[in-house]
């Protein structure tokens, strides 16, 4: 039997705020395979961030379960927790936001290696993701914004993950660039095998990276499928406006 590495069920969060509440997530399921992508798209606001937050144990849903590698992962605590959370990692918008500014990308890359006790190299977790060793000298401030998406990957690979959460991590890129994040995003996942689980408004990006794609709007999973039939037959009018938004996308066009 294929059991997936990853299943979230009847994940549900709600939010208060100023007298409002907002059903950030609502009987949210998906599952993740060894070596696959799940993009999910969806309007501003309708829980990506929150389902993604879930996933990285930063907020506690109401109600649900995910079971990832074995575990009952919203259930771990402690030591437990510690040990094993570096195995969902995430890469975020604007790597700048995520580092120690003050820190070179070296020392930036050594920590969570030094953390969990691996004996890879800095230098061997630059060439993964295409940079030179001689990068590690530099700030996170010094290089370009390719460069620093790849730092970012690096550092999730430093854990060594079996998912990776990228939450519209090529958005901020100018296309050429995004292209060859893009690429190597496919790449590490066909060498490694990893999961990840990609975040994005942008359904072209979301369209060349994903093996399936879950659609959602207001913290529901409104639409789930492969790639290719969900793009070229959208049936939720939230899919439908997506792929209305992108030129390319449309039929005929
Ligand atoms: N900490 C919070 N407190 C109150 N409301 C929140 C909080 N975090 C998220 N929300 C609300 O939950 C809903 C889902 O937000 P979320 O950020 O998950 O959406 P999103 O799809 O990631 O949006 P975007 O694409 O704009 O990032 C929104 O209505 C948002 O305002």
């Amino acid at each position: 039997m294929d059991v997936p590495l990853l299943a979230a069920k009847g994940l549900s969060k709600t939010f208060a705020s100023r007298g409002r509440r907002v059903a950030a997530l609502q009987d949210v399921a998906f599952t993740l395979k060894r070596g696959e992508t799940l993009g999910l798209v969806g309007p501003s606001g309708s829980g990506k961030s929150t389902l993604a937050r879930v996933l990285m144990r930063l907020i506690e849903p109401q109600a649900g379960s995910i079971h990832f590698n074995g575990d009952d992962w919203l259930k771990l605590e402690g030591r437990a927790l510690r040990e094993r959370r570096g195995a969902i990692q995430m890469v975020f918008q604007d790597p700048l936001s995520a580092f120690n500014p003050r820190a070179t990308i070296g020392s930036a890359l050594a920590a969570p290696l030094r953390v969990h006790g691996f004996a890879d190299g800095v230098a061997e977790l630059l060439a993964r993701v295409g940079l030179t060793a001689s990068l590690a000298e530099r700030g996170i401030h010094e290089v370009s914004g390719g460069q620093r998406q790849r730092v970012a990957i690096a550092r999730a690979l430093a854990t060594r993950p079996s998912v990776i959460v990228f939450d519209e991590a090529v958005s901020a890129l100018d296309a050429s660039v995004r292209g060859q994040i893009l690429q190597l995003i496919a790449d590490l996942q066909q060498s490694e095998g990893l999961a990840y689980l990609f975040v994005s408004h942008d359904l072209a990006a979301v369209r060349v990276i994903a093996h399936r794609i879950a659609v959602m709007d207001q913290g529901r999973i409104v639409e789930c499928g492969p790639t290719q039939d969900v793009v070229s037959n959208p049936q939720s009018s939230t899919l439908k406006a997506l792929v209305a938004a992108v030129p390319r996308l449309r039929k005929g066009g």
